[in-house]
């Protein structure tokens, strides 16, 4: 059939938008779902068709019902200087986003570290988790499962790394309520997120529980206690994916000429805003000014799953004032990234990562990343809270973020 049949048929309800697919190459069926939707809603939708991605790497990989693309502008913020285990030298860092003085913000930032010598960044600890939920009869039942499940756990080290040449199990925390369990496992997923590597182990898992322990039943693949793409104190305790840390002295004399700021006035307005007032907001995990900023802005340029900002950007902003400088560390407990899989593969993506060097098939690129992206969170914190401190924000986002004379 042509565009226009298949388009006509749509309009008249006889095939369904994700059925144009069996009908039509990749491409063309892109096209012809554009034109259903235009005709269907009376929308013009050129802009969305103008797009250099080629549906046929996205079909079965990234999405459905694929109609074109979004754009979103694309800055960079650096050079910032990362002394890292796996990021070491110099990097300009790929930002996507929509609002005026971000990057001006985190590029500020990153001038002041680089000034003061680097960033100092460590990622502690790398585990991906999942956590299905299993039902039993009673809580005897459970004293037994328990017991049984440490009896058998090289069998499930066994079947969960049989799904996959990258994934290493690490074990598992149980936690009960009444007759409910929930097995909260832990892999590495070597460069990738690890999100579908871990679903498919802890279903195998799940399996093996089932077959062997027949008083058990699997609920849920995901329990919640995973916790994917929710902000829970488990991921900020325990960790989730990678917890990282970065920290950096800036002498007074950086502060002063490269912030134009006062080392007392930041440290005041991290304790009585980042804290004080988060914990009068009732914040779970989240004492910083906005994280969420910057990991939104490069998990969104680099292919991250941008769901999972809601728990990478929890975390920690620390402040010290001291006689050669003011002491400002960021602590990341759950930040979710990788350098293979997802959307890492599309073509602007793998352009944006390629900026910081980041190449999948390289040893610990993921870690890089994460030491690359943590650097950049602690260059826009340290800079938002010398805005506030200076009392610059609303002026700064009249100029860049309305193109108005302040
Ligand atoms: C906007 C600045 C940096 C101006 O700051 P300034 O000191 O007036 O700027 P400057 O013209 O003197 O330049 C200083 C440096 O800033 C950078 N810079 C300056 N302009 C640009 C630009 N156009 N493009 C790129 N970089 C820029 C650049 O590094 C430059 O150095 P240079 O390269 O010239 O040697 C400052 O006023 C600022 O940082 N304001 C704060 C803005 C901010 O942080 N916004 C973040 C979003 S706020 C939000 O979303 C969350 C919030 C606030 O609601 C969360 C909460 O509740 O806390
Ligand atoms: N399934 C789910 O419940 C959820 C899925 N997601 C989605 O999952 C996707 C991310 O899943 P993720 O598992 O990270 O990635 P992918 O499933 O996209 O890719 C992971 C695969 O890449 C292969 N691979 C090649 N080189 C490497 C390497 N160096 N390190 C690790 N793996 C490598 C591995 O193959 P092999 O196994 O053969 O070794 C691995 O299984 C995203 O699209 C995200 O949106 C998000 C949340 C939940």
């Amino acid at each position: 059939m042509k565009i226009e049949e298949i388009v006509e048929k749509v309009v008249a309800g006889e095939i369904s938008l994700h059925e144009i697919d069996n009908y039509l190459e990749a491409n063309a069926a892109m096209l012809a779902r554009r034109l259903a939707v235009e005709k269907l809603t009376g929308a013009g939708l050129p802009n969305v068709g103008s797009t250099i991605i080629d549906y046929a790497e996205i079909k079965n990989r990234n999405a459905e019902n694929v109609i074109g693309a979004t754009q979103i502008p694309l800055g960079v913020a650096g050079p910032i200087k990362v002394n890292g285990e796996f990021a070491k030298g110099n990097f300009l860092v790929p930002l996507a986003t929509t609002e005026g003085a971000l990057i001006a913000s985190v590029n500020r930032g990153m001038k002041a570290i680089t000034s003061a010598g680097g960033s100092n960044v460590r990622v502690i600890k790398d585990e991906m988790t999942r956590a299905p939920v299993i039902k039993l009869g009673s809580i005897s039942d459970v004293s037994d499962f328990l017991s049984w499940l440490h009896s058998v756990e090289d069998k499930i080290k066994e079947v969960t790394e049989s799904t996959s040449s990258h994934l290493k199990y690490k074990g598992f925390s149980s936690f009960v309520v009444g007759n409910n369990v929930w097995l909260r496992f832990s892999f590495e997923t070597g460069n990738a997120m690890g999100m579908n590597m871990v679903t498919i182990a802890s279903e195998k898992a799940c399996s093996f529980i089932e077959e062997n322990f027949p008083k058990a039943r699997c609920v849920a693949v995901s329990g919640n206690m995973c916790s994917d793409k929710k902000n829970t104190l488990i991921n900020s305790l325990e960790g989730r994916g990678k917890t990282v840390i970065a920290d950096v002295l800036l002498p007074h004399e950086v502060v002063k000429s490269e912030l134009k700021s006062d080392p007392y006035l930041i440290h005041e307005v991290n304790l009585r805003k980042n804290w004080l007032g988060s914990a009068r907001a009732g914040s779970v995990s989240q004492f910083n000014a906005h994280f969420a900023n910057i990991i939104a802005a490069i998990f969104i340029a680099t292919g991250q799953d941008v769901a999972q900002v809601v728990e990478s950007s929890s975390g920690y902003t620390w402040t010290e004032v001291r006689d050669d400088g003011l002491y400002v560390s960021v602590t990341l407990p759950s930040m979710e990234v990788g350098s293979v899989g997802g959307g890492t593969r599309l073509p602007t993506q793998r352009e944006a990562l390629s900026i910081m060097g980041i190449k999948g098939e390289l040893p610990h690129s993921s870690k890089k990343l994460a030491e690359i992206i943590a650097s950049s969170v602690l260059a826009g914190e340290l800079n938002l809270l010398s805005a506030l401190a200076n009392k610059e924000l609303g002026k700064a986002h009249l100029k860049l973020g309305r193109n108005a004379k302040p």
